[in-house]
């Protein structure tokens, strides 16, 4: 479960900014990891780039503060601002933005300081780059110019990676890939990510920590497994569909059925379609509301292969959708969105306290990371 930003040992970032942009008002306040990724999510025109480039040092704004660990990078009072290429920001936009008359080995050295060459090889190694060395930008495809992009940052030595939707344009397949690829990498490199998206797939896949835009501030911002059980933002958020996210460590796979069995912690356990993952290592769910049913007792003679004991920890009734129920369940440090019909509701005679059974098929399960 991702933890709060003020329990790092490792720098957080600090923004409070302000900045007219034409008729457009960015007025920011916040505090982010100093470690993991953090999503930032929003509409088209809610200004996630333009925070982006207050923050990378593209942009000065009217006023404000910009600190990473104990490192002021702006502060409008002080007329102090860092330059872009100080403060120690890599930077992966929508292009790669490589410079097409140096080699790809060129591309990744710019820049780079002395003590971040040793750093190369295992870098290099890392985007799976290695044979792309001694070609040129022009021959490169988009998914190989974005992993230069992000080797050419990773070797700048930045103590914060900005990625401003560096997935744009790339295929399912490769965008898969480079996904699941950034995810790993924030595990190893052991430097903050900010990416910016509006795909909620994305989103869902990498961050551990959110920021919610909307036109210009800062709606919300925590965990991401927190804010999706926010019945307040299920508008904010339609894109991921009422979903919950819960991390848990693989404990066996069943060859015969092909099934991965996963636990939550608490004793909680669960059984999901099988996967690769090596047995220990962390894997990321997501399971939906309407994938989840509700029994009062464990059940029987179902083909419900998850029975979890939970509680009703909260219920709304959306005044949208008048014929479903949305309940938030807690089990053990868990919690789990369940969307019922308010017929089902009101039969079982549900309230908020009572202690039930999670009834969650199997297959439902997708696996994130
Ligand atoms: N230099 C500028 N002058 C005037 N308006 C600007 C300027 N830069 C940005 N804006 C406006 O600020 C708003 C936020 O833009 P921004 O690019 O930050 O949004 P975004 O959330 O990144 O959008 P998208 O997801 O479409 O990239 C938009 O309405 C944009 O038109």
């Amino acid at each position: 479960m991702p933890t709060d930003p003020s329990t790092h040992s490792s720098p957080s970032l600090r923004v409070d900014i302000d900045q007219r942009l034409g008729n457009f008002h960015l007025q920011v306040s916040l505090a982010l990891p100093g470690q993991g990724v953090t999503g930032i999510f929003g509409t088209s025109g809610s200004g996630k780039t333009s925070l982006m480039r207050v923050i990378a040092g593209l942009e000065t704004p009217d006023r404000g503060h910009v600190q990473l660990g104990e490192r002021t990078l702006l502060d409008t009072r002080q007329r102090l601002v860092v330059p872009a290429h100080k403060r120690r920001i890599g930077v992966v936009f929508q292009e790669a933005r490589l410079f097409p008359h140096y080699r790809v080995r060129g591309n990744l050295t710019y820049g780079m300081p002395d003590h971040a060459a040793s750093r190369f090889d295992e870098i290099v190694a890392l985007l799976g780059i290695a044979h792309l060395l001694e070609r040129l930008p022009g021959t490169l495809s988009g998914g190989e110019s974005r992993r230069v992009a992000i080797g050419r940052a990773l070797l700048s030595d930045p103590r914060l990676l900005l990625m401003d939707e560096p997935l744009t344009g790339l295929d399912g397949a490769r965008k898969q890939e480079l996904l699941h690829f950034i995810a790993r990498l924030a595990r190893q490199v052991d430097i903050p990510i900010i990416y910016v998206s509006h795909d909620p797939d994305e989103i869902a896949t990498i961050a551990d920590h959110l920021v919610l835009m909307r036109s210009g501030r800062m709606e919300a911002s925590a965990p991401l497994s927190h804010l999706l059980q926010r019945f307040d933002l299920t508008q904010a958020l339609a894109g991921f569909d009422a979903a919950s996210i819960l991390e848990g460590h693989v404990i066996s796979h069943d060859a015969h059925y092909q099934l991965t069995r996963v636990a939550l912690g608490d004793g909680l356990e669960l059984l999901l379609p099988g996967t690769q993952t090596t047995l220990g290592s962390t894997l990321r769910l997501r399971i939906h509301a309407r994938d989840i049913a509700i029994a009062l007792a464990p059940a029987t003679g179902t083909s419900y292969r998850n029975q979890l004991p939970a509680h009703i920890e909260a219920i709304e009734m959306p005044a949208e959708t008048p014929h479903t129920v949305e309940l938030r369940l807690r089990l053990g440090a868990h919690r789990l969105r369940a969307r019922l019909t308010r017929l089902a509701f009101d039969q079982l005679g549900l309230a908020e306290g009572q202690r039930i059974t999670a009834l969650i098929r199997s297959v439902a399960f997708t696996s994130l990371q």
